[in-house]
């Protein structure tokens, strides 16, 4: 019994036992289950929490509206004004001008050396003179100049009477010797100004009244006046651009200048108090990292630190001993004046950064500038972000949002709570590079459909509107010319290099009162570093669609030949093909006003182009121009004016479909004859109108009018035009001729 209890109880107990194993396992296992999704659940969250804490921050970074991210230049630009009449601060800045073997001859480098202090100016820096005065080079430039002089009074000494004759002009105009212009053309002569008419100085602009000007209030700004200004003192550009070169026989790689040269120019930073160097050259991610640490540690007194001896392990074929200055690796640069030195592009970008105020431009300035910042940080590493960013703060978006990131990852990084996440600070940077330039990308690209939409559409309503470009190097005086033809002031018109940034359309009307839409654009420069052409590309699309295209040239300039280069390659670049030039376009030989000799018209009109001399500040040939534009656009678009014949009764009906269909303001010489005849049983009236032949057959067809056609040749173009593309065209079938005479030589010899 006992047995059989204790069987019992051995079965009780074991089964009891097999009971309780069994609940253990299950309960080990639940245990298991639910620590295995405590731990998921875990990781979830702190996964959606460092996802969220992302989201966050990156919502923060892209906190800005729409508004303000228009606002946002602004308000920098403000902050930075204020701030800099608080501390009383202004960049002081060197221009260097680098010159390499085979150069490009002295008079066009010291141009260059201009134009690249003309830079430094846009940016409404001081500049200062460069420590770099070669006698030797300037010697060069005046034998140059010498040799010039000398052949010019070669060329007179043939005409004995020609200076007399012409000291005797210029002091009495009325006893004129010049050759009679045919009508319209006009010699630019203070006499030719009138009464009344608007004009544009250096200094100020306003109406002309009896001999004086009475000065617009807009146009006196703050800096207007300033005869000081060095960039607007020529004498005193010169020096500083000549201050400016440097011979370069070498190239070091990592540091750009041999060691001599750092140092001199070091010293010399340090002791005219210069903030920032602009070096005119593409300078590579080290050459700019070492510069700006060698000079900043020169400047701070630490140069013995900066430099020292040349390490033997590096081997280097090309560079003479001692030349290439080192950096100590504990070398600190932290404390003290920062030097900044900036290379070509990175000073055009920062003017357009500036400048640029359409969302389009401001867009294209954005793409152009991360994708630099992506081929810099895959070459360079991160530091490379910081100097980009302490050029670009305060004007462009995409770095301050990329910055505030990195900050916001570091602060995280060093809480400690986004451990484990592996990303560098380099791969971050990368990663919100990339992401920022396809999303500007995507959104520039619709931003550009849209404005193709709007002008297919505008193009559908206004089709016979003819459309007008004015194109040329910067500073040739677009915008003043347009000014001009507009009579308003509608663009602004400075002494700085890259002063319109994105194209402006206005309306204005043409002498026969049809409406014409003219577009001012952006100027072009030599050597445009290759990252912006794209930029360009689109800011030029308008042009590419205008009817017309003014080429307006700085004729006064020295390398007005070299500019005109310029922009022709320029434009070839962007895929602008010759039919392009042949067809549309016109030279405006601007400045005219400041040409010693006047401007020879028989030789202007031998051109290829046809050629206007005009001056847009005092008004001359202005008139001429638009006359010119008017058949031009004429003659392109196939306007002529009709004569029609209109029955009294219809007149009102036929008038008012013309002023809505037809580009017009007026109809020329309105006859009425109230004569009752069998034709025209309620008296006629007879006009002249300007239409192109597209509007006059719809309007054939709409009122089922007779009409009698009389080409008064109102709308031809003048001769000379017809001359120039024969000229060129002559050409290109001279060219052929010759090439296929060739290419049968060279087979029978085969
Ligand atoms: N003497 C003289 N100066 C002129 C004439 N036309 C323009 N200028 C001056 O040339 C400078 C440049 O003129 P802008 O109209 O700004 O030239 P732009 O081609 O629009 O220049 P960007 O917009 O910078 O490309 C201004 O200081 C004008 O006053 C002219 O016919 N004669
Ligand atoms: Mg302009």
């Amino acid at each position: 019994m006992q047995q059989l209890i204790d069987i019992n109880n051995s079965r009780k107990f074991q089964n009891f036992y097999i009971n309780i194993n069994i609940g253990l396992k299950i309960q080990l296992i639940i245990f298991k289950i639910k620590f295995a999704f405590i731990l998921m659940i875990k990781s979830l969250l702190f996964r959606g929490s460092t996802f969220l804490k992302q989201q966050f921050v990156f919502k923060q970074v892209y906190r800005y509206s729409e508004k303000e991210q228009l606002d946002f230049r602004k308000q920098n630009l403000s902050q930075d004004k204020q701030q800099q009449k608080q501390i009383g601060y202004e960049t002081n800045c060197m221009v260097l001008h680098p010159i390499f073997f085979p150069n490009k001859g002295p008079l066009m480098e010291l141009y260059l050396a201009e134009e690249a202090v003309g830079l430094a100016k846009s940016l409404d820096w001081n500049v200062q003179k460069g420590p770099y005065w070669k006698e030797e080079y300037d010697k060069k430039v005046i034998q140059l100049q010498e040799e010039e002089q000398e052949e010019q009074q070669i060329e007179h000494v043939e005409d004995a009477n020609y200076e007399s004759k012409n000291k005797r002009k210029r002091k009495n105009p009325k006893e004129d010797n010049r050759p009679k212009l045919d009508e319209g053309w006009q010699y630019f002569d203070q006499t030719n100004i009138k009464d009344g008419d608007y004009i544009y100085t250096h200094y100020f602009k306003g109406t002309y009244y009896k001999n004086g000007i009475i000065v617009d209030d807009q146009s006196d700004t703050e800096d207007d006046g300033d005869m000081f200004h060095e960039w607007r003192n020529k004498i005193l550009r010169e020096s500083i651009a000549k201050s400016s070169l440097i011979k370069m026989k070498k190239i070091i790689g990592k540091s750009f200048f041999t060691k001599g040269k750092l140092m001199d120019i070091g010293i010399y930073i340090k002791d005219n108090s210069i903030d920032c160097v602009f070096i005119n050259t593409e300078l590579t991610p080290t050459q700019h990292k070492n510069l700006e640490r060698l000079w900043t540690g020169i400047v701070n007194g630490r140069e013995d630190e900066v430099f020292f001896k040349k390490n033997p392990m590096m081997s280097s074929d090309t560079e003479a001993e001692g030349d290439e200055p080192i950096q100590t690796s504990d070398y600190d640069n932290s404390s003290g004046k920062k030097i900044r030195v900036f290379d070509r592009f990175t000073m055009i970008l920062q003017i357009f950064a500036k400048r640029a105020q359409t969302q389009i431009a401001r867009h294209q300035i954005e793409v152009c500038f991360l994708n630099y910042l992506k081929t810099k940080l895959q070459r360079e590493g991160g530091t490379t972000f910081n100097a980009m960013y302490n050029i670009f703060k305060g004007d462009l978006m995409t770095a301050q949002e990329i910055s505030l990131e990195v900050v916001s990852a570091k602060s995280r990084a060093a809480k400690g709570k986004v451990q484990g996440e592996g990303e560098t600070q380099l791969e971050l940077q990368r990663r919100l590079v990339n992401d920022k330039l396809s999303k500007l990308k995507k959104e520039l690209i619709s931003l550009l459909e849209n404005q193709n939409f709007l002008r297919e559409k505008r193009k559908k309503q206004y089709n016979n509107v003819p459309t007008i470009a004015l194109i040329g190097y910067t500073n040739a005086g677009k915008s003043a010319l347009m000014n001009a033809l507009i009579k308003k002031d509608v663009v602004e018109s400075k002494d700085n290099l890259f002063q319109t940034l994105s194209t402006t359309s206005r309306k204005f009307k043409l002498i026969s009162g049809q409406q014409a839409i003219i577009l001012d654009t952006i100027g072009f420069i030599t050597d445009l570093p290759h990252e912006l052409v794209d930029s360009f590309q689109s800011t030029l699309m308008e042009v590419e669609h205008a009817d017309l295209v003014l080429h307006v040239r700085d004729i006064s300039h020295p390398h007005t030949e070299d500019q005109k280069k310029t922009v022709l390659k320029v434009l070839k670049q962007l895929g602008f093909d010759q039919q392009f030039y042949t067809n549309k376009m016109i030279e405006v030989w601007n400045k005219m006003d400041l040409l010693e000799e006047n401007v020879d018209y028989q030789s202007a009109l031998k051109s290829d182009f046809p050629v206007v001399p005009v001056s847009a500040l005092y008004n001359t040939n202005i008139k001429k121009l638009t006359q010119i534009l008017e058949q031009k656009v004429n003659h392109l678009m196939n306007k002529k004016y009709y004569t029609i014949v209109n029955p009294l009764n219809t007149h009102e009906e036929r008038y008012k479909w013309l002023f809505a269909n037809a580009n017009i303001s007026r109809l020329e010489n309105e006859m009425y004859d109230y004569k009752q005849t069998k034709q025209y049983p309620y008296g006629n009236v007879k006009f002249q109108v300007l239409l192109d032949d597209v509007t006059f057959r719809r309007f054939c067809h709409t009122f089922n009018i007779q009409v009698e056609t009389n080409d008064n040749k109102k709308g031809m173009p003048p001769k000379e035009w017809l001359k120039g593309s024969e000229s060129y065209f002559q050409r290109m079938r001279e060219q052929k001729e010759k090439e296929d005479q060739n290419f049968l030589k060279n087979k029978r010899e085969d």
